[in-house]
């Protein structure tokens, strides 16, 4: 019988340790989540009134909520050895019923050491280690005895085991694999904005979220109050990376598309792509500033008012000075114009005053206000506007422009048919930005705390005013890839798009270590740079796996056919398959998944479990699947302008495998060898 293996014996007993130590920390997470609900069933009694009681409800619901444990999630994924002292890091902190830590949240400020740590700069830690689980089971630990000099940087097994994992479903958390260079960001302060430029990915959206939630934790109070806005590309993508927060306990951070953010009417028609070029260009900014305030009016009668005892005057030059000082102020519109009224009646008030001796009542000065020679006065001088009719004015008759913009582009945004009333318009999806831009001259925007924006560099400089205004008292985290543009406008200078954010001073910081796609993959995908016209480094893959097949097809009548084979083999491996496709291509391709009786399902349904998906081109910005099978390259280059920056994301979603399938030859670039 061969003797026992002491070294194996020893690592079993650790392994046994940590283990009696992850479901002890089960077992006191759930005592804190009973305490908190009985707290919860008790809150409105100790409430003194409904208000309190339910804040405190709602405190309590979030608590509880914050602290559910996910069976599948492991509670910690890390340790630290720091004087003799093993400390536990995990998604939350966990303490027993003395209140003693048993695991550290990963944003505590000791974690930090976790993913910084280094031989070089070991801040106190002798040993890292980081432990693998299979479905929420502790299954092995791998060491690094800074002490003593060792350091697995991204050779970590259990890093690579991370990486390499076949992706199912929604995105998840990296919090236990975060790298310094993401770390740094994440753990940036909340005043800093930051550009995070980097090539397909490298974890941009990861870092961006994780963020979110390392400020949610810094900053509780103030950023409850103020909010977490994440911005996200369009539903799809929102859908994909909805778990991440609420799995770092954050449930209460708003993710929105941009254009379910401006919403202040139904998109009932659609711009001409000129048109809408127009319409998203910076100088609308200005058009609409111009129509906005060119319709003051000097004042040209006096203000005779009765109250039912005294007649009271004001005459036109006063008037004046009233509405001009106002102008002067720089207020928004509609603030201006209630500035106006109260100053209005603030004279006819002194007025009262000085004849009766007596300071008027608080109804008498609501009457005055309301007055209908005062709002007649106010609707010459200062009418009301709304952002509907501000914006209808300038589509109806564009000429406000002036030189602004040319007669040309007037002509392009100027409504063939005005609608009969402003209510009946037929707002477009550029309109929208418009009367987002118009409500945003008329009144103030509250601010969020912190916006993420992902997919930055799709934004219009009008989108970007846009956030601006929904930031203006915050930070953002701007993440992006000018080689992935693929809107009209978008840009090839972050310095452009931070401009128009009113962040022009926040640091453009790369990221360039690519944690998705294959070396192979990458290497096809680069060919396509040069002909983008972007000034990015390339990717560098930490992947070494996985595997690029291009088929070339004889008959493009065999294509669709071909295609099908495709997903026959991926659907061998194990993970997600998806078809990428032109758009127009993709209710067919479904059609024959139906036909061959392949499961499938759209990419925005998080509740499918159908492993493949056809996805159409323009909506896979931002997602990634194990298995990728690109339809016809040659279609996806030719159905837009920027079909080769589309291409370029397209190519880049692959997590294992890519299989090119194409009948039309190859577009260009892709050829060189
Ligand atoms: N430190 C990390 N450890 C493990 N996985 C990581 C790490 N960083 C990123 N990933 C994984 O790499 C993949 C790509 O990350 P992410 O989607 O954030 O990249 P991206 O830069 O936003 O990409 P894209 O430009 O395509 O939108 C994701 O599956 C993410 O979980």
């Amino acid at each position: 019988m061969p003797a026992p293996d002491l070294h194996d014996d020893r690592l079993d007993t650790e392994l046994a340790e940590e283990r009696r130590h992850l479901s002890e920390s089960r077992a006191a997470l759930r005592r804190m989540r009973g305490r908190a609900e009985a707290l919860f069933a008790t809150g409105d009694r100790v409430a003194g009134d409904s208000y309190t009681a339910e804040q405190l409800g709602r405190h309590m619901a979030r608590r509880v909520k914050e602290l559910a444990d996910d069976p599948d999630t492991p509670l910690f994924f890390g340790r630290l050895d720091i004087e003799d002292t093993a400390y536990h890091v995990g998604r939350r902190h966990v303490t027993d019923d003395a209140g003693e830590p048993m695991v550290l949240d990963w944003r505590a400020p000791l974690s930090r050491s976790f993913y910084r740590a280094s031989v070089r700069d070991p801040q106190g830690v002798a040993t890292r280690r980081r432990f693998g689980f299979v479905k929420g089971e502790l299954t092995s630990f791998e060491d690094e005895h800074l002490d003593r000099g060792e350091e697995l940087g991204t050779s970590s097994r259990i890093l690579t085991a991370e990486i390499e994992r076949p992706r199912v479903g929604p995105m998840r958390d990296i919090v236990a694999t975060i790298q310094p260079e993401q770390d740094e960001l994440v753990r940036a302060e909340l005043a800093d904005s930051i550009c995070v430029q980097g090539a397909p990915g490298t974890g941009k959206t990861a870092v961006g979220l994780h963020r979110a939630a390392f400020l949610l934790y810094l900053h509780r109070e103030r950023l409850r109050r103020s909010g977490v806005l994440i911005v996200g590309p369009n539903t799809a993508f929102l859908s994909y990376i909805s778990a991440v927060l609420p799995t770092l306990g954050e449930v209460e951070v708003q993710q929105s598309t941009l254009d379910e953010l401006i919403a202040r009417a139904p998109v009932r028609a659609a711009d001409p792509a000129p048109a809408a070029l127009v319409k998203h260009d910076v100088r609308m900014a200005e058009v609409l500033r111009r129509a906005l305030w060119s319709r003051l009016a000097e004042p040209t009668e006096p203000i005779m008012v009765s109250d039912g005892s005294y007649r009271w005057r004001i005459d036109t030059g006063p008037l004046l000075r009233i509405v001009d000082e106002a102008r002067r102020e720089g207020l928004p519109y509609s603030v201006g114009r209630e500035r106006v009224r109260a100053r209005v009646v603030g004279l006819l008030q002194r007025q009262s005053e000085y004849r009766t001796g007596n300071s008027p009542s608080e109804s008498w000065l609501r009457r005055m206000s309301k007055a209908a020679p005062v709002t007649g006065f106010l609707e010459s001088c200062w009418p009301a506007v709304t952002p509907e009719s501000l914006v209808a004015g300038v589509l109806t008759d564009p000429s406000i422009a002036g030189d602004v913009l040319t007669a040309e582009e007037q002509d392009m945004i100027r409504w063939t048919t005005p609608p009969r009333t402003v209510k009946s318009a037929r707002w477009t999806a550029a309109d929208l930005v418009l009367l987002d831009e118009a409500a945003g001259l008329l009144d103030r925007e509250s601010s969020f705390g912190h916006v993420v924006v992902d997919e930055a560099q799709d934004l219009s400089p009008m989108q970007a005013r846009a956030i601006a205004r929904r930031s203006e008292h915050g930070s953002i985290t701007l993440l992006g890839d000018l080689a992935q543009g693929t809107a009209p406008w978008a840009t090839t200078d972050w310095r452009d798009i931070l401009e128009h954010l009113g962040k022009p001073d926040a640091s453009v910081v790369p990221l360039t270590v690519g944690f998705r796609v294959p070396e192979a993959v990458v290497a096809l995908a680069n060919r396509l740079l040069p002909a983008l016209g972007v000034d990015v480094p390339e990717a560098v893959s930490l992947r070494r796996d996985g595997e690029l097949a291009v088929v070339p097809v004889a008959e493009p009548a065999d294509l669709d056919a071909r295609t099908l084979a495709e997903v026959g083999a991926a659907l061998a491996h194990e993970g997600s398959v998806a078809v990428i496709a032109a758009d127009a291509a993709v209710e067919r391709l479904r059609d024959h998944l139906t036909a061959a009786g392949i499961e499938h399902a759209t990419p925005d349904d998080l509740e499918a479990t159908a492993r493949v998906m056809v996805v159409p081109a323009t909506v896979v910005k931002g997602l990634e699947y194990d298995h990728v099978i690109v339809h016809e390259p040659a279609d996806i280059v030719a159905a837009e302008p920027r079909g080769l920056n589309r291409l370029y994301v397209v190519l880049t979603r692959a997590v294992t495998r890519l299989a090119v399938v194409h009948a039309r030859p190859l577009p260009g670039p892709l050829n060189i060898a």
